[in-house]
């Protein structure tokens, strides 16, 4: 089987994918203000070598890791969900065959906890390190 890239289409496909994805992004009010102020064009260019990559095709993408990239925007499981959804109608509007659709939006999924943080989520102590609280003696 060949690359997840080569299924989803060819480079200028994901190229016109990844402009339609944030054209989606910036007209969807639960995810527009994550946007405001951030250089679209860059961002762009960023997401379209990185996708390239993750997808098995040419890997140029030479930006911050995405857990660093997302750090500290506080974004919810609702917007990734959204954000996967704008770039999945996308790529079928292009005419992507929805298998291949289907398996980028797994692929995609691994990265769920590293762009995802929620607020309150309980603190998990490192392996072996006593419990935050102490138990009662
Ligand atoms: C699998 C899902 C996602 C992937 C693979 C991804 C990938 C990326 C990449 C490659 C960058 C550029 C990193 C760099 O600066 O070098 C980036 C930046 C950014 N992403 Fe994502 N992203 C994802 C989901 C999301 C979601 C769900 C949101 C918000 C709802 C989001 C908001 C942003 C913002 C605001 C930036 C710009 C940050 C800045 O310039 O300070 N991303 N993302």
């Amino acid at each position: 089987m060949g690359a997840l890239f080569n299924e989803i289409g060819d480079a200028a496909t994901l190229r016109t994918a990844v402009n339609l994805l944030y054209q989606r992004v910036l007209a969807d009010p639960e995810l527009a203000p994550w946007f405001a102020g951030v250089d679209m064009p860059r961002l762009r260019a960023h997401q379209l070598a990185f996708l390239a990559g993750a997808l098995g095709g040419p890997n140029l993408f030479n930006g911050r890791d995405v857990a660093t990239a997302h750090a500290g925007l506080k974004i919810t499981d609702e917007a990734f969900d959204a954000l996967i959804g704008h770039l999945a109608t996308a790529l079928r509007d292009l005419g992507s065959a929805p298998a291949a659709v289907d398996r980028l939006v797994r692929r995609l999924e691994t990265w769920r906890t590293a762009v995802v943080e929620s607020p309150g989520a309980a603190v998990i102590s490192p392996a072996g390190a006593p419990p935050a609280t102490p138990p009662a003696s």
